[in-house]
């Protein structure tokens, strides 16, 4: 990108410790002077919040990176769905800039505004290329789906298989945006647990959140005969090397549906793979996974497969460092391409792990997350620190045998 990467940096780093008081400058401002744009919004702003932030984030740690044109790209054509417009892309670009300015106090200069001007100007043109590219190849804002199965597991999971209306394609691996009537204007990303199948359906295993306003609606209240919006696939974990190569999955709670569909792809297309796959859940009860895992295991006899859990009684994440004790008994990390999917806790931890054993980092594939909770950034103030602690972080203990629908 042909802005001054280094000034845009040192003028964030001050914005991020301030990030609080950005976002909520940033979205009074936006609010206020264009009255019509607050309805484009979710009721619930502070998952939104969030993501503004991770999105800049990504764009300022990217500046020098070739694919974050692909990224912008992608970003517009996924926009489409909140009907964005060049207007509300102007009047978005006006409020970030004033926002900017007042969390940056002197770190505000005259040429800091110049390229962050410049900067946002490029990141419109890139995400309104991606989304004219979508329009004019004919793909639709979204696609409705219909719910035509929901299984329960337990009291927090649920598997839906939707048909969506119009031909919908996906590489395995990759995750949707979802929107139900039920939680209005709020998206969230789902990976999709099959490779593509002749009648088009597509299974997505929903974890539900404590708290969380879809993911209850999507587990506890959605059935078949409901419709559902998916928005245009996207995710990273498409990367494909070479049939022969050695491969390590590694999946963890629902991030079991991704690898699900990389595994039933490669049964497919190459059913002599070498290599290994670690299903790891909190509790035995909460492997729903494992008659499936099993059946693939008979049509990948190359497969060697561990199921790793939490020992009764002891916290969830026993079961990852369970885990991690088993990746350090294995050999040949140089040699393996990996895939990881599962909280983003795990995959950082994890993350690191492989790459003490050896593991390139070219060769592990996982989705960027987006962050859990509040702000990561840390408070500048004590004052801030009181004003927004760290959210408590707790998980239901409950089973998740399959249930009768
Ligand atoms: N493409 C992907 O990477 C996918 C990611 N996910 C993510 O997986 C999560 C699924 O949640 P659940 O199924 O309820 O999983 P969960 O909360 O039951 O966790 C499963 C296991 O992950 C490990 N874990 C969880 N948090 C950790 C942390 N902070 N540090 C280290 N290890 C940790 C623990 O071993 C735990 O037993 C969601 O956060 C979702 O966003 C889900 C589907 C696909």
């Amino acid at each position: 990108m042909p802005v001054d990467p280094q000034l845009i940096r040192s003028t964030f780093a001050v914005v991020e410790r301030r990030a609080e008081h950005a976002v909520t400058f940033f979205y009074s401002h936006l609010f206020w002077n264009n009255p019509g744009v607050r309805g484009l919004f979710p009721e619930d702003m502070a998952p939104q919040r969030d993501r503004l932030f991770a999105a800049l984030t990504h764009v300022v740690t990217h500046l020098e990176d070739p694919a974050l044109a692909a990224y912008l790209g992608h970003l517009g054509r996924d926009h489409r769905k909140f009907l964005a417009s060049p207007a509300l892309y102007a009047a978005v670009g006006e409020s970030l800039i004033g926002a900017f300015a007042h969390a940056a106090g002197s770190a505000w200069t005259i040429e800091a505004e110049k390229a962050w001007t410049e900067a946002y100007g490029l990141v419109v043109e890139l995400m309104q290329a991606g989304a004219d590219e979508a329009a004019g190849a004919g793909e639709p804002a979204w696609w409705d789906a219909d719910v035509v199965r929901h299984q329960r597991y337990g009291d927090s999971l649920a598997v839906l298989t939707l048909r969506p209306r119009q031909p919908f394609p996906y590489l395995p691996g990759q995750y949707v945006s979802v929107s139900s009537l039920r939680v209005p204007r709020v998206w969230r990303t789902y990976s999709i647990a099959n490779a593509p199948r002749v009648d088009g359906t597509l299974d997505l295993h929903v974890s539900r959140i404590p708290g969380g306003a879809m993911s209850t609606a999507l587990v506890e209240e959605t059935g078949p005969g409901e419709v559902l919006r998916l928005s245009a696939p996207g995710g990273g974990l498409t990367a494909r090397t070479p049939a022969g190569g050695l491969r390590t999955y590694i999946c963890a709670g629902t991030g079991w549906a991704p690898v699900r569909a990389l595994l039933e792809e490669a049964a497919e297309a190459e059913p002599d793979l070498e290599g290994r796959l670690f299903v790891v859940a909190r509790a035995k009860d909460h492997l729903y996974g494992r008659p499936d895992a099993e059946a693939l295991k008979e049509r990948l006899p190359g497969l060697n497969v561990t199921y790793i859990t939490a020992a009764p009684g002891r916290r969830r994440d026993q079961a990852t460092e369970r885990l991690i004790h088993a990746l350090q008994a294995c050999e040949q990390w140089p040699a393996h391409e990996v895939y990881l999917a599962g909280p983003p806790g795990f995959l950082t931890e994890t993350v690191e792990v492989l790459t003490e054993l050896g593991t390139g980092p070219d060769r592990v594939h996982h989705d960027t997350l987006p962050a859990v909770g509040r702000f990561t950034v840390r408070p500048s103030t004590a004052a801030e620190r009181l004003l927004g602690p760290p959210q408590l972080q707790w998980h239901n203990p409950e089973a998740r045998e399959p249930r009768e629908p």
